[in-house]
């Protein structure tokens, strides 16, 4: 599977203020660059902390894109796969509206009848790791689904997760002109972060948008 990450940071490398509140860091043109990756991606995906924070549709805005798939065969819109390791996305979530496949993310831990819940919402959930989503066996599950190419939207916590166990195989930053500052806020990579072994990556492109650049680097794994 080729995993693609994307996302918004501003000057100082945070992804969203201390209250996790979703702030305008890129613009129109960044957000079509983003339209364009989902168009070219089979599934889309991010943490349940982004979820809960934006409540995102993760589906294709523009029409002919969403045309253009459906003419080569593929679903209008890419799956959406949500990685919820303690069970917290709300039934009434924009991600289980029916308009994309969905795929639930959980622990083994999960209990069955938050499982039965999200299936009766339309979800299709997927179990692998103790007490937190073991990442590389439900990759490797979607890829059994046809998901050869993803791409994820973050957030910092998931995108940590990721590079820890070498699944990155591209990064795309859109770096934007804000200073949002504190230490509390999320940032590119969150989790317990690196001390040694710290992933390489290698510039692959820099393009200027706006008023901020889009970094584009690729992971060797
Ligand atoms: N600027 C951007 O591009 C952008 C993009 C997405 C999110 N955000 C912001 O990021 C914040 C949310 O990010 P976050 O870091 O709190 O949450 P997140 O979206 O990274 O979700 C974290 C959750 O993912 C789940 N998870 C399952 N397995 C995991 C694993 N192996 N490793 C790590 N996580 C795993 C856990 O349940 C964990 O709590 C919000 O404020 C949102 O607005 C910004
Ligand atoms: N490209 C980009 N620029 C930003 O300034 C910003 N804050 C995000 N943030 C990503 C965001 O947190 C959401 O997850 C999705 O952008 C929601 O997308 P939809 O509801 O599917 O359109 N992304």
């Amino acid at each position: 599977m080729h995993v693609v990450v994307n996302a918004a940071m501003s000057a100082d490398g945070k992804l969203s203020s201390r209250r996790r509140e979703q702030i305008e860091i890129s613009g129109p043109t960044d957000f079509d660059r983003v339209d364009q990756l989902r168009a070219d991606s089979d599934a889309v995906m991010v943490g349940v902390g982004t979820v809960l924070a934006d409540d995102p549709s993760l589906t294709i805005d523009d029409p002919e894109r969403r045309a253009a798939r459906a003419e080569r065969g593929d679903p209008e819109n890419p799956a959406r796969v949500v990685a919820d390791s303690r069970v917290r996305t709300p039934p009434d979530a924009t991600v289980l509206d029916g308009r994309a496949q969905t795929y639930l993310l959980v622990s083994e831990a999960a209990p069955p009848d938050f499982i039965e819940e999200m299936e009766d919402a339309g979800a299709y959930v997927i179990a692998a790791g103790r007490d937190r989503v073991d990442l590389t066996t439900t990759l490797a599950k979607l890829e059994g689904e046809g998901i050869d190419r993803l791409m994820v939207e973050g957030g910092g916590e998931l995108i940590f997760g990721l590079f820890e166990e070498s699944l990155v195989d591209e990064l795309f930053v859109y770096v934007g002109p804000k200073i949002i500052g504190g230490r509390d806020a999320p940032t590119l990579a969150d989790g317990d972060g690196f001390v040694e072994d710290f992933p390489e990556l290698e510039l692959a492109g820099v393009e200027r948008v706006d008023d901020g650049v889009v970094l584009h680097w690729t992971a060797e794994n």
